[in-house]
């Protein structure tokens, strides 16, 4: 099947969408409890009922709520579209996905994605089995957006009720919301509307880095909240279970207290990587602070993560890790 793309007269090859399924309320139904449950396969969830003059096909990668997901999943997921954005035949990727951590994976998708083909993940609030599930229509608007050209070279983007983000400052930051996702201190690159996707921005994306490897699964980097009364025997027991970095999730700019800034001291002595990051969802970390605040905390050997959010900033460090990247502020300056 071939189609014209009124360019040049000739023939253009048909769009084809990979569409890579792993699991999420978009796949779930009740289980006899009553719980929803990751159950339906790609094939279930594309229907019979055909995407216009784009032709899709379906992939079973995984079928789990994405928060069940450690580094392995989201590692085998990069593989899954790496694998179909390498088919010449292929126009983008789509990959159907919990809401839970979709802002990981995504931003993850987006670290390592090196062309221009769009890759394009959603999911649904709805489960699958609910009459007014938003399932079907998140995945089709999925779909157009990754067999857009419009939509090329924007990298790894989330497509959730009728608006694209990219990944890079993009949170769930609503739990039962149709529309669960927001960038901080922005907006989305593109809408899918009546005229089809209008992408409105392109977004300023770092050089891309190595896919994750196997070492990836079991770097721990774990995350360290502050709070009043906050003590550091959480950020210790974090190291000595294996993490190779913690992340503070300072309050406001991003402080601690004295108890953490004397952690901080005796952990980056030791070689461990410490990132500073805000419990607060929008906003960049600001060393500002003494007695304890940020401006200590950096000072003591803290890096900020700036205005990468709080589990972006994990990701992040636990990538760089596992590739043997010496975590420095200059190594993580392009992300933050
Ligand atoms: N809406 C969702 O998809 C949430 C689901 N529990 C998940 O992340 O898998």
């Amino acid at each position: 099947m071939t189609r014209d793309d009124g360019l040049d007269g000739a023939p253009a090859a048909v769009a084809r969408v990979v569409v890579i399924a792993t699991g999420g309320t978009i796949a779930s139904i009740s289980d006899p409890g009553g719980a929803a449950v990751a159950r339906r396969t790609a094939a279930q969830l594309l229907g019979s009922a055909g995407y216009g003059d784009v032709e899709v096909e379906g992939r079973d990668v995984l079928n789990l709520g994405s928060y069940l997901f450690g580094h392995r999943e989201l590692r085998v997921i990069a593989e899954a579209v790496a694998a179909a954005l390498a088919r010449d035949e292929v126009t983008g990727v789509v990959v159907s996905h919990g809401t839970d951590t979709m802002e990981e994976t995504a931003f993850l998708l987006d670290l390592v994605h090196d062309g221009d083909k769009p890759v394009v993940l959603t999911g649904a609030q709805r489960a699958a089995d609910q009459p007014d599930s938003d399932g079907p229509r998140n995945l089709r608007e999925a779909i157009a957006v990754a067999a857009s050209p419009g939509a090329r070279g924007c990298g790894a983007v989330i497509s959730f009720a009728g608006r694209i983000f990219s990944p890079g400052r993009t949170r769930k930051h609503h739990t039962v919301a149709a529309e669960p996702y927001r960038t901080a201190d922005g907006g989305p690159i593109g809408r899918i509307g009546a005229s089809g996707v209008v992408i409105t921005a392109l977004p300023v994306r770092p050089a891309p880095l190595a896919r994750p490897g196997p070492r990836f699964d079991g770097t721990r980097v774990d995350i360290v909240t502050v709070h009043p009364g906050a003590d550091a025997a959480l950020a210790r027991a974090a190291v000595r279970t294996g993490a190779e970095a913690v992340v503070l999730a300072g309050t406001g700019v991003g402080n601690a207290n004295h108890a953490l800034l004397e952690w901080v001291s005796e952990a980056v002595a030791a070689g461990t990587v410490v990132g500073l990051s805000t419990r607060v969802a929008e906003g960049p970390v600001v060393p500002t602070y003494g007695n304890a605040g940020g401006a200590d905390l950096v000072r003591a050997g803290a890096l900020s993560m700036g205005a990468l959010p709080l589990y972006h900033a994990r990701l992040l460090l636990a990538l760089l890790i596992s590739e043997g990247v010496a975590v420095t502020e200059p190594t993580i300056a392009p992300y933050v």
